[in-house]
């Protein structure tokens, strides 16, 4: 039941709240909407908070890790031991996502939501669905009940997280292959021509993107997924990983706090999302653009705009983590900006 009540709980922005942060913005020394995206991630997140002047102190970024049985397909630069490798890389600090986390004063809380190793290490959080799923190619990834338990256990994971105290969670990702299911999500949804859609993830030549093209055709063609139905996209072209960040979003959404989206993948998550709770969408900030030729279209189609343009590929959460820096930012100026009339600067033209 977890499912649907948490579905049923996510309401609208509190409009008051957004138009109180709207005068606040239009009282602050500067020309009216200067400040740009700034201005409207305050107002965005005075209108989930309901508070006209937030500050979000305890963020994390919660990175999911699960496996893709159509690696084995050479859909990846990478190979599949590289999942558990980075597992015990982000456990130990030294991966990308860590140092950014840091720089941010964020945490990463990392999940195993299954990769087809087993990583023993009491600092993982183990949620595994199973390890690794199917060969979308020939098959379903999951069954539909594994889809479900995948976007449950996402909710919980937000759901503890935000009772622990944290105000800002953004979403992260590690699966090697990962980016095909993401693209067939992305394909499933929109329609769009599989080639117009497919990039070279972790780096891919020119061969193996084509390749990788006919395969995410092929999977489309043998689940035939059916859009207006987000858990039956999930179950036959998605992953695990990709499952729980859609949990994430429904739980941060429906506790009322802020969701930073990352790349490819966690754009995939937020379609799944977005298809089975229209007014998620709300709680979603978008981070940056990624390389991936897909992404514009995911986020033109999900209704949120990027903040940063980094040419960045990597996923991790390095791009939502990143993004919590310039948040920061977007919440001081609402705080710590004089007024015309502390200042005494004359508004006059201006409003
Ligand atoms: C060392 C390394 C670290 C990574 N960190 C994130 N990814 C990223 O690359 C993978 C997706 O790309 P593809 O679909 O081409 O496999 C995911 O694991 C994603 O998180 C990495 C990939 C590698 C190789
Ligand atoms: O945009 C991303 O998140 C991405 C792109 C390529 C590989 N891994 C992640």
């Amino acid at each position: 039941m977890l499912f649907e009540e948490t579905i049923a709980k996510i309401g609208e922005l509190d409009k008051e709240a957004q138009a109180r942060a709207r005068r606040r913005q239009d009282a602050l020394i500067k020309p009216m909407g200067s400040l740009g995206m700034l201005e409207d991630v305050a107002i965005k997140i005075a209108g989930i908070t309901g508070e006209t002047m937030p500050w979000l102190e305890k963020k994390a970024v919660i990175t999911m890790a699960g496996d893709h049985g159509i690696a084995r397909e050479g859909v990846s630069a990478a190979s599949q031991e590289v999942t558990p490798q980075m597992v015990r890389g982000f456990l130990n600090g030294g991966a990308a996502i860590n140092v950014l986390t840091r720089h941010a004063g964020a945490r990463v809380v990392c999940v195993d939501m299954g990769m087809a190793k087993v990583v023993d290490d009491p600092r993982l959080v183990v949620r595994r669905i199973g390890p690794g799923t199917n060969n979308i190619a020939e098959g379903p990834a999951m069954t539909r009940e594994q889809a479900r338990a995948a976007v449950e256990a996402g909710i919980e994971i937000a759901t503890e997280e935000i009772r622990g105290g944290t105000q800002l969670l953004a979403t992260g990702d590690m699966g090697i292959g990962n980016t095909t299911p993401s693209t067939a999500i992305l394909a499933a949804f929109t329609g769009f021509p599989v080639p117009l859609l497919t990039g070279k993830g972790t780096g891919l030549n020119p061969e193996g993107v084509q390749r990788k093209a006919q395969l995410i055709e092929k999977a489309l063609a043998v689940n035939t997924p059916d859009p207006r139905d987000g858990l039956d996209v999930l179950a036959k072209v998605g992953g695990f990983e990709i499952g729980g960040l859609a949990g994430v979003i429904l739980g941060a959404a429906a506790s009322r706090v802020p969701v930073v989206i990352d790349g490819f993948i966690s754009g995939a998550a937020a379609m799944i999302a977005r298809s089975l709770a229209p007014r998620a969408v709300d709680y979603m900030i978008a981070s940056h653009l990624s390389e991936e030729p897909g992404h514009r279209i995911m986020l033109t189609w999900l209704g949120v705009e990027p903040m940063l343009h980094m040419r960045m590929r990597l996923g991790e959460g390095t791009g939502a983590a990143l993004a919590f820096t310039i948040i920061d930012a977007a919440l001081k100026i609402v705080r710590e900006m004089a007024t015309f009339e502390e200042a005494g600067v004359s508004d006059e033209g201006l409003h």
